[in-house]
C-alpha cells in the first residue's frame, strides 16, 4: 500500500516507499531516455553487437583498438581511473608503462616462493580431508572419502596468492575458508555488472565496497612500516615506481584531478592498482585452473600423458616436493593442455565490451559510431575453420609436429585467451607462472579421477564462472 495523502507520509515506512518509488521512476526514466537517444542516433541498428569473425575481433582489439565502453567506469575505485577501468588513451599509456615491469619475468622470479608456499598449504589441507573428510569449515557440504571441491580450492588458492603477492599478506582462504574479503569482492563485482545494465538497482541495493578499503588499508600499513616492510611483490613494486617517479621529477602536481588525468602514480592510484590486481588476478586465474583440470580428468588419455611429461621433468625432486619453475615453464605438453583448455573455456567468453568511435564497416556490416561491440572470443575459439573437431580437448594441436590435423596449423589471431592490442592482459605471465606451478604440483603429488554426474555449465557476469560454484575429483596421494 502506497502513500494517498501528505498525512500518510508521517509514517516512516510510507515515506520510504514513496522515495524509493521516485527513485526508481527517474531512474527509468533516465535508461528510456537514453535508449530512445541511441536509438534516434543509429537508426534502426542494435546498441550492442557481438562479433565472432576473426578479421572484425582483430580490428576491435588491435588495428582499430576502440576504448573500452562505458561500462568499465564502474570498475573505478574512489573515482581513480586504473590500468583496467580506464577508456582514456593518453592516462593508460602512462599508466600501463608504470604497472607493466611488475609482470616481466624477471620480478616475477620473486613471487616464485609466495606461489611454492601457497600451494604447499593446499596439499597439506588436501591431504588433511582425504585423511578426515569431516576436517572441512563447519557448515560445508561434508564429501566422500577421496572427493575435494576443486572449484573452492582453487578459488580460495588463488586469493591467498594474489594476497601475498599485491598486499604482502595472505586472506588464508585455504586454510580456514572465513575471509570475509573475497565474498564481498565477487558480490560488489557480480552487482556492479547488473547495476551497469539495470542502474536503479542502485537505489535498491547499494554496493558494498569494503573490500576497497580492506586493500588500501594494508597499502598504507606497508608505507608506513617503510623500508622494514620491505618485501618482494606487486605492492613493493609499486611503490618502488611511485618512489622512482617521484625522484626523476615525474611526480604529482598536488592537484587530484589533474594528476589522476595524467596517470600519475598518487598515493591513491598505488591503492587503486593494487586492488585492481586483487579483482582481475583471481577468479581468472581460479577459473582457468579449475577448467584444465576438469578437461584433464575427463580425458585421461592426455592426462596420462602430462603426467608422463610432469614426472620425467620432475624425476630428481624428492617424493612429496613442489617443481621449480624452472622445472615446469618449458613442457610443451603442459603448456598445450593449458592452451587447449583456455581455447575451449576462455575466461573473457563474450568478449568485454568497447565502443566504435567512428562509423565503420566490420564483415560487411555497417557499424554506426558509439555502437558497444563485444568481441566472442568463445565463438572465435570454436570456430571449426581455424579448429576441426572444435568442442574436443586435443592438447595435441598445438604441437604442430603432433597435430591430427596438420592441414591445420594454428593461426595467427585466432587464439586470445588474454585478449590482445594494447589492453591485453598484463598479468599473463603472472597466470601463466602460477598455473604452471600449480597444475605441476597437484598431478605429481596425487592420483586424480572423474567423478561424473557433476553440472559443469558456466555463466558470465564478468568473467566466467561454473554456475554451481562446484566441481569435484577425486584425489589420492601418490
Ligand atoms: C588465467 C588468468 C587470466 C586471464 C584468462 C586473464 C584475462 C584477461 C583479459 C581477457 C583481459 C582483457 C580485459 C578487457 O578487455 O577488458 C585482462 C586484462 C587485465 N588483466 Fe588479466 N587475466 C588473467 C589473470 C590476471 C592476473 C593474475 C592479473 C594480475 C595479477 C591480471 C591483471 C589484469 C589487468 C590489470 C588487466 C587490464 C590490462 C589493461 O587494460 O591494460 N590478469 N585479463
Amino acid at each position: 500500500s502506497y502513500p494517498t495523502s501528505i498525512q500518510d507520509l508521517r509514517n516512516p515506512r510510507n515515506l520510504a516507499r514513496l522515495l524509493l518509488t521516485l527513485a526508481f521512476l527517474s531512474s527509468l526514466r533516465k535508461s528510456l531516455l537514453s535508449a530512445a537517444r541511441s536509438q534516434a542516433v543509429r537508426g534502426c541498428s542494435p546498441g550492442i553487437i557481438s562479433v565472432a569473425d576473426k578479421d572484425a575481433i582483430r580490428e576491435i582489439l588491435v588495428t582499430a583498438d576502440y576504448p573500452k565502453s562505458e561500462i568499465h567506469e564502474g570498475f573505478e575505485l574512489y573515482d581513480q581511473h586504473n590500468v583496467f577501468s580506464s577508456r582514456n588513451k593518453s592516462f593508460h599509456k602512462n599508466r600501463r608503462r608504470l604497472v607493466a615491469p611488475a609482470f616481466g619475468l624477471q620480478y616475477l622470479r620473486s613471487l616464485e616462493p609466495i606461489m611454492q608456499d601457497s600451494v604447499q598449504i593446499l596439499m597439506n589441507k588436501i591431504d588433511e580431508i582425504l585423511e578426515n573428510p569431516k576436517s572441512v569449515k563447519k557448515g560445508t557440504k561434508v564429501l566422500p572419502r577421496g572427493h575435494i571441491n576443486m572449484h573452492s580450492f582453487m578459488n580460495r588458492l588463488s586469493f591467498d596468492i594474489i594476497g601475498k603477492s599485491a598486499f604482502g599478506e595472505s586472506f588464508d582462504m585455504v586454510l580456514n575458508d572465513s575471509h570475509p574479503v573475497p565474498k564481498q569482492m565477487a558480490k560488489a563485482l557480480k552487482r556492479s555488472m547488473q547495476q551497469s545494465f539495470n542502474p536503479w538497482i542502485r537505489w535498491l541495493i547499494p554496493l558494498d565496497r569494503s573490500f576497497i578499503a580492506f586493500g588500501c588499508e594494508r597499502v598504507r600499513t606497508r608505507k608506513t612500516q617503510g623500508e622494514d616492510g620491505r618485501r618482494a611483490d606487486l605492492l613493493q613494486y609499486l611503490i618502488d615506481a611511485q618512489a622512482r617517479e617521484r625522484a626523476e621529477g615525474n611526480g604529482e602536481t598536488g592537484d587530484e584531478y589533474e594528476d589522476m588525468i595524467a596517470g600519475k602514480l598518487t598515493d591513491r592510484a598505488v591503492e587503486a592498482e593494487a586492488v585492481v590486481f586483487l579483482i582481475a588476478g583471481s577468479e581468472t586465474s581460479s577459473t582457468a585452473m579449475t577448467n584444465t583440470l576438469m578437461y584433464l580428468v575427463n580425458n585421461p588419455k592426455a592426462l596420462k600423458r602430462l603426467c608422463d611429461e610432469l614426472n620425467q621433468a620432475t624425476a630428481t625432486n624428492q617424493k612429496g616436493s613442489i617443481p621449480t619453475y624452472d622445472q615446469v615453464r618449458n613442457l610443451p605438453y603442459l603448456t598445450a593442455c593449458i592452451h587447449e583448455s583456455m581455447r575451449l573455456r576462455p575466461v573473457a567468453a563474450t568478449g568485454l565490451p568497447r565502443e566504435v568511435t567512428e562509423d565503420t564497416v566490420m564483415g560487411g556490416y555497417k557499424i554506426p559510431k558509439g555502437t558497444i561491440v563485444l568481441a566472442a572470443l568463445q565463438e572465435l575459439h570454436w570456430n571449426k575453420k581455424y579448429y576441426p573437431q572444435p568442442s574436443k580437448y586435443i592438447p595435441e594441436r598445438w604441437i604442430p609436429e603432433e597435430s591430427p590435423f596438420p592441414d591445420y596449423p594454428i593461426q595467427d589471431f585466432t587464439f586470445y585467451p588474454f585478449s590482445a592490442g594494447t589492453r591485453n592482459c598484463v598479468g599473463k605471465n603472472f597466470a601463466m607462472m602460477e598455473m604452471r606451478l600449480i597444475l605441476a604440483t597437484l598431478l605429481i603429488n596425487y592420483d586424480v579421477v572423474n567423478v561424473p554426474g557433476q553440472r559443469t555449465d558456466y555463466v558470465q557476469f564478468i568473467t566466467t564462472a561454473f554456475a554451481t560454484e562446484s566441481y569435484v575429483i577425486k584425489m589420492t596421494k601418490k
